[in-house]
C-alpha cells in the first residue's frame, strides 16, 4: 500500500530564510496525524505541500501517489480536503453557509455560474447537518459566529468525500465550550472506519481529539520527531519543540502540557 503522503528531503526556502528544511516523513492510509510546533515553526507551509499548493524547492513531494510538479494539482486538489485561514479568507463573507460548503465541489469559493445537481445539494446539506450547523445554511458567511464558521468549513473540506483532510488549527479562536464540542466532533470523525487521512495541525496539546494515532514535532522548520503518538509525543520532545522544560500530562486520551517549576 502506497503512503497518502510521502515527504522525502523536503525543503522550502524564501530569500535567505528556510521555512523547511530536509522534512521526510511518510502518512499511511488510516492514520490520524498532528502537527505540533512553536509560532513560526512551518506548519502552515508543511500542509501548504500536502495540499498541493506549495512546492518543495529541493526534495520530493508526493500526495496521494501524486509528485508534486508531474501532476495536474486542479485534478489533485479535489482529493484533499483543506479547512485553513486562507480558505476561509477566500469566502466571500455574502456567500451562504450553504454555497460555502456547495462550491468545493468545484473548487472554487464564490458560488457563480455553476451548475450543481440536487445531489450535491443534498449532500451538502447533510454535512451542515452532520456538524450541527444545518440551521444555518442561508446565512451569509460573514455573519456566522467563529464556532460555526469552523464547522462550515469542515463540512466544505469533506464535501469531495477527500481521501486525505487537512485541518488547520481548528480550534483556534473558539471558547472553551465551542473547543471541547469541536474536538469531541473531529474525533468521532476519525473513529469512523472509512474516514480519510487527517492532518491536524495546532499550538495546543488540550486541542488534540482522542483517536489521533501519530504526532510530528516541528521547531524551526526542522523535524524534531514525528511517530506513533504514545512514544514521540514525551515531555522531552515537547521541551524540545518549545525550547521550555515542559510536562506532559495525558487524561483519558487527552493531553496538556505545564512548565516545569
Ligand atoms: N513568503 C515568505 N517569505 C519569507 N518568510 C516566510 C514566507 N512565508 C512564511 N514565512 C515565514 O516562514 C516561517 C514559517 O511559517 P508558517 O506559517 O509555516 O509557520 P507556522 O508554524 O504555521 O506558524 P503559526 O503557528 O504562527 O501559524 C515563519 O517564520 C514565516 O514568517
Amino acid at each position: 500500500m502506497s503512503p497518502v503522503l510521502n515527504l522525502q528531503g523536503v525543503t522550502v526556502r524564501r530569500g535567505r530564510k528556510l521555512l523547511l528544511n530536509n522534512v521526510s516523513f511518510q502518512i499511511q492510509e488510516g492514520q490520524r496525524w498532528v502537527i505540533l510546533g512553536p509560532n513560526g515553526a512551518g506548519k502552515t507551509t508543511l500542509l501548504q505541500i500536502a495540499s498541493g499548493r506549495l512546492f518543495p524547492t529541493t526534495g520530493t513531494a508526493q500526495v496521494l501517489d501524486e509528485t508534486l510538479g508531474a501532476v495536474d494539482v486542479f485534478e489533485l486538489r479535489p482529493r484533499i480536503g483543506l479547512c485553513s485561514n486562507a480558505v476561509a479568507n477566500s469566502i466571500p463573507g455574502h456567500e451562504t453557509a450553504l454555497n460555502t460548503v456547495l462550491t468545493a465541489a468545484y473548487g472554487v469559493t464564490g458560488r457563480w455560474r455553476e451548475q450543481y445537481e440536487r445531489l450535491d445539494e443534498r449532500r451538502a446539506f447533510g454535512l451542515l447537518n452532520a456538524w450541527g450547523v444545518g440551521t444555518v445554511f442561508d446565512r451569509p458567511f460573514s455573519t456566522l459566529s467563529e464556532g460555526e464558521r469552523k464547522r462550515v468549513q469542515i463540512a466544505r473540506a469533506l464535501m469531495t468525500d477527500p481521501e486525505l483532510l487537512l485541518l488547520d488549527e481548528p480550534g483556534a479562536g473558539l471558547d472553551l465550550a465551542g473547543r471541547e464540542e469541536l474536538v469531541s466532533s473531529i474525533s468521532e470523525l476519525v473513529d469512523w472506519e472509512d474516514a480519510p487521512a487527517t492532518v491536524l495541525v495546532t499550538h495546543h496539546l488540550e486541542e488534540i481529539p482522542p483517536g489521533f494515532t501519530h504526532v510530528l514535532l516541528l521547531r524551526d522548520g526542522e523535524l524534531v520527531a514525528a511517530g506513533p503518538m504514545g512514544e514521540t509525543l514525551t515531555s522531552e520532545n515537547l521541551s524540545e519543540t518549545f525550547e521550555v522544560p515542559l510536562e506532559l500530562v495525558e487524561r483519558e486520551g487527552r493531553y496538556s502540557a505545564f512548565k516545569k517549576s
